[in-house]
C-alpha cells in the first residue's frame, strides 16, 4: 500500500476491475471477505496532481495495517484505475493520510484509516521515517526516539485545503545565506519530488555546473557527476536540510541526470515530496493540527 499524506481515500485494487487494469496486482475480493458489507449507493472517484486517478464502490470491512486493527473501515474498492496505477505493480492501493476535505466518497464522505483507528492509539499521531535508497518505516500511535536525533521542532499546519500545509519562511542553498521567502507548501508522501518556485530553482541550479532547464526533459537536468549543494528550508525558526545527493533523482541520458527539485509554477502550492521527507523524521499530529521535524 502507498501511504499517502497528499490524499484522503483508502482504496484498493479489487476483483471488480477488468483484468487489463488489475494484472500484476493483489486484489481485494469483498465477496470472499468474512466481514465485508457493501455501503450501497456510495461511490468514489479521485484524480491526483499528476493526472492519474481511480474510482469505484465502497465496502466496510475489517482492516489490519501495521498491527493496528480497524474493525469497520470504509474500504474503497476500485472498479477503474488509470494506467499509471496499473503499471505501478509495487502498490495495490493507497492509504490516504490527509484530512477529511480531500475524501472523494459520495454522497457521504468516509473516514481515512487513521481517522478510524486514532482513538485507539496511545497517541493520536503517526510518524514517517522514510530513507534515501533504503526501506523506511511509519509509526502509528507513538513517536520512536530511536529514529531521530536532537529535538523535534513543531510547526502549525493549515488543514483547510485538506492537505498537510505548512509555510516555510525561507531557504538556503548549500552554506549560503538564508533567503527570506514565504513558501506555502504541502508535505506530501504521495509526490516523489520537491516542487518550488522558479526563483529558488534558479538560485539552486546556478550553483550546479552544466545544469539547464530542459524542455525536452521537462525540467532541470545536470551532468550526473555534478556536485549538488544541499538545500535547506527554514521551518519555524530552524533550518531543515536536504543533502545535495538526494537532488540527483534519476538518470535522464547516458551522462545527464534529472533533478529531484523541480518547478511548482502553475501548481496551487509548493510541494515538499519524498525527496524532502526522506531527509527528516516527521511527526504528523492531525488533532492539533501540527507537524514536527527532526534530523534522523
Ligand atoms: O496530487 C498530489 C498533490 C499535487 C501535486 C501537484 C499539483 C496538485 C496536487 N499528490 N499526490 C497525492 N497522492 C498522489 C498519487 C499519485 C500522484 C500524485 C499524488
Amino acid at each position: 500500500m502507498d501511504f499517502d499524506t497528499g490524499s484522503s481515500d483508502f482504496w484498493v485494487f479489487s476483483t471488480l476491475l477488468p483484468s487489463s487494469e488489475s494484472a500484476g496486482h493483489t486484489l481485494y475480493n469483498a465477496s470472499a471477505s468474512k466481514h465485508s458489507s457493501l455501503e450501497s449507493g456510495e461511490t468514489w472517484s479521485i484524480n491526483y496532481g499528476d493526472g492519474s486517478g481511480a474510482s469505484g464502490v465502497i465496502y466496510s470491512d475489517r482492516v489490519v495495517l501495521a498491527g493496528v486493527t480497524a474493525t469497520s473501515q470504509a474500504v474503497e474498492a476500485a472498479t477503474s484505475v488509470s494506467s499509471a496505477f496499473t503499471s505501478d505493480t509495487q502498490n495495490d492501493g493507497l492509504v490516504g493520510l490527509a484530512f477529511d476535505g480531500l475524501n472523494t466518497a459520495s454522497p457521504s464522505k468516509v473516514p481515512t484509516f487513521f481517522q478510524t483507528v486514532q482513538k485507539s492509539l496511545f497517541e493520536p499521531v503517526f510518524a514517517s521515517a522514510l530513507r534515501h535508497n533504503a526501506a523506511g518505516t511509519y509509526d502509528f500511535g507513538w513517536i520512536d526516539p530511536s529514529k531521530y536525533t536532537g529535538k523535534i521542532t513543531y510547526t502549525p499546519v493549515s488543514n483547510s485545503s485538506g492537505y498537510w500545509e505548512i509555510t516555510a519562511n525561507g531557504y538556503a542553498v548549500g552554506s549560503g545565506a538564508t533567503v527570506s521567502e514565504s513558501l506555502t507548501s504541502i508535505v506530501d508522501t504521495g509526490t516523489t519530488l520537491i516542487y518550488m518556485p522558479d526563483d529558488l530553482l534558479n538560485a539552486y541550479y546556478s550553483q550546479v555546473n552544466g545544469s539547464s532547464d530542459s524542455s525536452d526533459a521537462g525540467g532541470w537536468i545536470f551532468p550526473c557527476d555534478a556536485t549538488l549543494p544541499d538545500i535547506s528550508f527554514e521551518i519555524g525558526s530552524k533550518e531543515f536540510t536536504v543533502p545535495g545527493s538526494y537532488i540527483n533523482y534519476s538518470p535522464y541520458t547516458d551522462d545527464t541526470c534529472y533533478g529531484g527539485m523541480q518547478s511548482s509554477d502553475g501548481f496551487p502550492f509548493n510541494v515538499l515530496g519524498d525527496v524532502f521527507i526522506k531527509s527528516q523524521y516527521i511527526v504528523w499530529a492531525p488533532t492539533v493540527p501540527q507537524m514536527g521535524f527532526a534530523a534522523p
